[in-house]
């Protein structure tokens, strides 16, 4: 799913979005578990006025894309259990990378990532433009108990899929507090439906139309509403004693250019890393997700 929301979004015209004119993003290469099924992807999310001038080399392996010369860096978007495998494999073969959230299914995982992308001076990102009680409609009964939401093997559950959001938040306003918070998991065969982090929580039970975030404080409160955490497209700010105002972003495409630009830049200006969310940042957010499943008894596979 969300790699043909990131590749329809990086082929749109930079200066289309924040009037961007100092990168330009080709899609040089796709691999897939088929050509079939990479030649439909290409077809359904590339216009053909883009395929015709850049036509994308189709691999039926993700490695190949890794070994392709033309390539100068990796978008990983496939299940979280399988982010450290692939971008191991592609940081190995001497590839920028560019991964999605969460980073890993945990913060040995992501340690070992950073490790090797920093030993081969490659830089790695991870994807999370949205950064605190965080909801989705996405109730398990209802999802296929094979898809990447709902199998713990491919690191299901809502704690790695929207609670990181709702910690990147809360980290954001409370940067020293975040460590060592009581917290509980609401599990479900094996994954957690709800997760609740004291100052934060997030749910895949509720959501209330298209507002996805509260955020509560002394002198009044944030909504955020959008798409979901990763599409924000406004707030709702009510100060004690003042009437509320209505913030609108309008979002062009998915927003998830903002991340292949900011790569895009570093590349360029040879940074390895983001300067606004670093490395030792998305380890630290890793951490506390780790501590929260320790504190509720949530172990993935790779955990053992
Ligand atoms: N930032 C954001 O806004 C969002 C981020 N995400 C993140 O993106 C990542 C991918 O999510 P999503 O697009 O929903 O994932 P999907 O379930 O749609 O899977 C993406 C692709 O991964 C490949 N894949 C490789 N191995 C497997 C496997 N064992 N089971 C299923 N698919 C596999 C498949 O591609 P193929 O067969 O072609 O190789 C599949 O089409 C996750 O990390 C998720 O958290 C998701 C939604 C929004
Ligand atoms: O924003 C999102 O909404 C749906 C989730 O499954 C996804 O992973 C998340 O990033």
């Amino acid at each position: 799913m969300i790699s043909s929301w990131f590749v329809s979004d990086i082929v749109r015209d930079p200066v289309s979005h924040y009037d961007e004119h100092e990168v330009r993003h080709v899609v040089q290469a796709i691999g897939s578990s088929s050509i079939e099924k990479a030649k439909s992807f290409v077809e359904k999310h590339i216009s053909s006025s883009e395929t015709s001038t850049f036509p994308p080399t189709l691999y039926a392996s993700y490695k190949e894309v890794y070994n392709d010369p033309n390539v100068d860096i990796v978008y990983v978007g496939t299940p979280h259990s399988l982010h450290m495998q692939n971008t191991i494999d592609a940081i190995n073969a001497g590839k920028h990378m560019l991964c999605e959230k969460p980073m890993a299914i945990n913060a040995k995982e992501a340690e070992t990532m950073v490790n090797s992308a920093r030993d081969k001076g490659h830089m790695i990102g991870e994807p999370r433009r949205t950064l605190i009680d965080f909801g989705l409609d996405m109730p398990f009964d209802k999802l296929d108990p094979n898809s990447r939401s709902r199998d713990p093997q491919l690191g299901a559950g809502s704690l790695l899929d929207i609670r990181i959001y709702s910690l990147i938040w809360a980290s954001m306003i409370f940067h020293s507090d975040l460590e060592n918070q009581g917290s509980a998991l609401m599990l479900n065969n094996g994954a957690d439906e709800m997760a609740a982090v004291a100052i934060c929580t997030a749910s895949d039970l509720y959501k209330l139309d298209n507002e996805f975030g509260r955020i509560e404080g002394t002198e009044g409160s944030i909504i955020i509403y959008g798409g979901a955490a990763s599409k924000p497209s406004g707030l709702i700010l009510r100060r004690k004693g003042e009437d509320p105002k209505t913030l609108d972003f309008p979002v062009d495409g998915w927003g998830l250019y903002n991340e292949a630009d900011a790569v895009a830049k570093n590349i360029r200006d040879v940074r390895q890393e983001n300067d606004i969310t670093p490395l030792d940042e998305t380890l630290r957010i890793m951490r506390v997700m780790g501590e929260v499943c320790k504190q509720n008894g949530l172990k993935y596979s790779q955990d053992q």
